[in-house]
C-alpha cells in the first residue's frame, strides 16, 4: 500500500499494493520499498532489484518469505560430489523443440536461403524482422542513399544492398539460366507395376533406334534361310537373294547399330521419399507442366513406377512413397519391394534424390529407408521439400540438423550439401535442374555460372 500519497502512473499500477516507503529505488524521485515481488508483473528496473536485494534493507520491510535462511553448515557450504543429491546432478533436459531452436545456422546458409527466395515469405522476412518498435522502415520505399543504407544496415541488420537487389532479380535470371535439353518431359512414357528392363524403356523412348536394327535382322534372317535352303534344310523363312559381300556389310551395320544403342542408353534419376512429401508435385514444377504427374493431398496416390523421359538423354522416375499412406498393408509391402528391387538392380540409375519434408526433417521411416540405401551402397542426395511452409531460420535449422545426421550416420549420403526446393514458389528448382543435368553429364546451358550454384561449400 502506498503511504507517500504520490499519484501512480499506469505503468506502476502493477506494483499496486506492494510498495511501502522504505527501500530507496534508483530512477524514482521518491523512495519506496518493495515486498513480495514474486507475484508482481514488474517493469524492467524492478527486475534488477528482485535479483539483487540491497544489503542494507531494513528487516522491518521484509516479509516472512524474504527472511534469509539460517547460515548453512560447513558440509552444505562445500558439497563433495558424493554428498550431492542425485537431483542436483540432473540437468534440465531440453525438449526436442528447444533443442531444435537452440541450433544456430551459419550466416552463409541464411544468406543462401534468402538469395534463393526459400522459406515462407522469405523476401519480406528479412526486412520485416529488421523493424523495431512500431515503425517498419522499408529502405526501398524511401530510396535511401548508399550511406543511409549502410547506416540502416548496421542498425537494423539489413542485408547489403547488393544482396537485396539479387534477391529481387534472381528469380527472373534463373528462369533463363538453365534449361533441360528438350525443355519438357514427355509424360507417361511408361508407367509400370514391375521393373521394366533398360532396353524396354529405350525401345519406348527411342523407337527409331531399333527400327533399322530390326530391318537388318530380318534381312540377315532371310539370307540365312536362303543359305539353309541351299543346303536342303526344310525352313519356312522368307528367302532373300543377297550375296556374301552384302551380308558382311549388313553384319557390320548391325554391329554399329548395337553399339549406338549401347551408347544411347538412357540414364535414370529416381525420386523417392515418404508418401505425400511432394515428389509428384516437384516433378511437375521441374518440367513446368502441371499435368505431368497426378498429385493429391492424400498420401499414397502414386502406386507404381512412373518413368518420364526428358529430352533424349535421361529419364526421371517418380516412385510410390514409403511410410504412412492410405493403402492396404499388402500394397505398401509390394511398393516397398518394387522400390528396393529397382534401386538395387538398376545399372543405368545415376542418382537417387530422397525427398525430406522441411517441416519435419528426418523421420523414422526416412532413417530406415536411408539405412537401406546405405546398406546397398547406393549414393543418394537429400532434397528438402515444401520449403515455403517453414520460416527461413527454421529451414536453416532443419538443413543443419539433417546434414549433421547424414554426415554422422550414412556413408553413402552426399553430405556436401542438401538441395532445398519449393514446388509452389519454384524456389530452388533451378539448382535441382542443374544438379540433375550435371549428374547426367549433360551440357548445362548456364548464362552466368558454370556449375550448379552451391548452397554450402
Ligand atoms: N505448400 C506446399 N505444398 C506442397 C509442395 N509440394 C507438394 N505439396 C502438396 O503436398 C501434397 C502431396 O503432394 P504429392 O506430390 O502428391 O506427394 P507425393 O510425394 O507424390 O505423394 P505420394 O504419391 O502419395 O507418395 C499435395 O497436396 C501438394 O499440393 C510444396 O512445395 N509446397
Ligand atoms: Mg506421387
Amino acid at each position: 500500500m502506498l503511504s507517500t500519497g504520490i499519484r501512480l502512473t499506469r505503468r506502476h499500477a502493477d506494483l499496486g499494493q506492494l510498495i511501502t516507503p522504505t527501500i530507496p529505488l534508483s530512477g524514482c524521485r521518491r523512495s519506496f520499498s518493495i515486498s513480495n515481488l514474486s507475484n508482481a508483473r514488474l517493469p524492467f528496473f524492478h527486475k534488477r532489484l528482485k535479483k539483487e536485494p540491497t544489503a542494507d534493507a531494513s528487516p522491518t520491510s521484509l516479509t516472512p518469505t524474504s527472511i534469509p535462511p539460517p547460515a548453512p553448515s560447513a558440509k552444505a557450504v562445500a558439497p563433495t560430489p558424493s554428498s550431492r543429491s542425485p537431483s542436483a546432478d540432473l540437468q534440465p533436459e531440453l525438449s526436442k523443440r528447444q533443442q531444435f531452436k537452440s541450433i544456430t545456422p551459419s550466416s552463409q546458409l541464411m544468406h543462401d536461403i534468402r538469395i534463393q527466395g526459400l522459406g515462407s515469405k522469405a523476401e519480406s522476412w528479412s526486412f520485416d524482422k529488421s523493424s523495431r518498435g512500431n515503425k517498419t522502415i522499408r529502405p526501398w520505399d524511401k530510396k535511401l542513399s548508399p550511406e543511409d543504407w549502410k547506416k540502416q544496415q548496421l542498425e537494423r541488420r539489413l542485408p547489403p544492398k547488393q544482396v537485396w537487389f539479387e534477391q529481387r532479380t534472381t528469380k527472373v535470371v534463373e528462369k533463363e539460366e538453365v534449361k533441360f535439353p528438350s525443355m519438357r518431359f514427355q509424360a507417361g512414357a511408361s508407367s509400370m507395376k514391375s521393373v521394366p528392363s533398360e532396353e524396354a524403356l529405350l525401345r519406348m523412348a527411342r523407337p527409331d533406334l531399333f527400327d533399322e536394327l530390326e530391318e537388318i535382322n530380318k534381312l540377315l534372317q532371310g539370307a540365312d534361310g536362303e543359305q539353309r535352303s541351299g543346303s536342303d534344310s526344310a525352313t519356312d523363312d522368307v528367302q532373300i537373294n543377297i550375296d556374301a559381300e552384302e551380308i558382311d556389310k549388313l553384319k557390320q551395320r548391325r554391329k554399329q547399330k548395337e553399339q549406338e544403342i549401347k551408347d544411347s542408353q538412357l540414364q535414370e534419376i529416381a525420386i523417392v521419399g515418404r508418401s505425400n512429401v511432394g515428389k509428384s508435385t516437384m516433378l511437375n514444377t521441374l518440367t513446368e507442366s502441371p499435368n505431368t504427374a497426378r498429385v493429391s493431398s492424400k498420401p499414397g496416390l502414386t502406386r507404381q513406377l512412373n518413368f518420364y523421359r526428358c529430352g533424349e538423354k535421361f529419364i526421371v522416375v517418380d516412385m510410390p512413397g514409403y511410410g504412412f499412406a492410405f493403402a492396404k498393408e499388402e500394397d505398401k509391402n509390394n511398393w516397398k519391394e518394387l522400390i528396393e528391387e529397382y534401386l538395387s538392380t538398376r545399372r543405368t540409375l545415376k542418382r537417387i534424390y530422397v525427398m525430406i519434408d522441411a517441416r519435419h526433417g528426418l523421420k523414422v521411416a526416412d532413417k530406415e529407408f536411408l539405412a537401406m540405401l546405405d546398406s546397398k551402397s547406393k549414393k543418394f542426395q537429400v532434397v528438402l521439400t515444401k520449403c515455403d511452409l517453414v520460416s527461413p531460420p527454421n529451414l536453416a535449422r532443419c538443413y543443419t540438423l539433417v546434414l549433421d545426421e547424414l554426415k554422422k550416420t550414412y556413408r553413402h549420403a552426399i553430405a556436401e550439401r542438401l538441395l532445398m526446393v519449393s514446388s509452389y514458389t519454384g524456389a530452388g528448382m533451378n539448382n535441382l535442374r542443374k544438379d540433375i543435368l550435371f549428374t547426367c553429364g549433360q551440357n548445362i546451358l548456364v548464362r552466368n555460372r558454370e556449375q550448379p550454384k552451391s548452397t554450402m561449400r
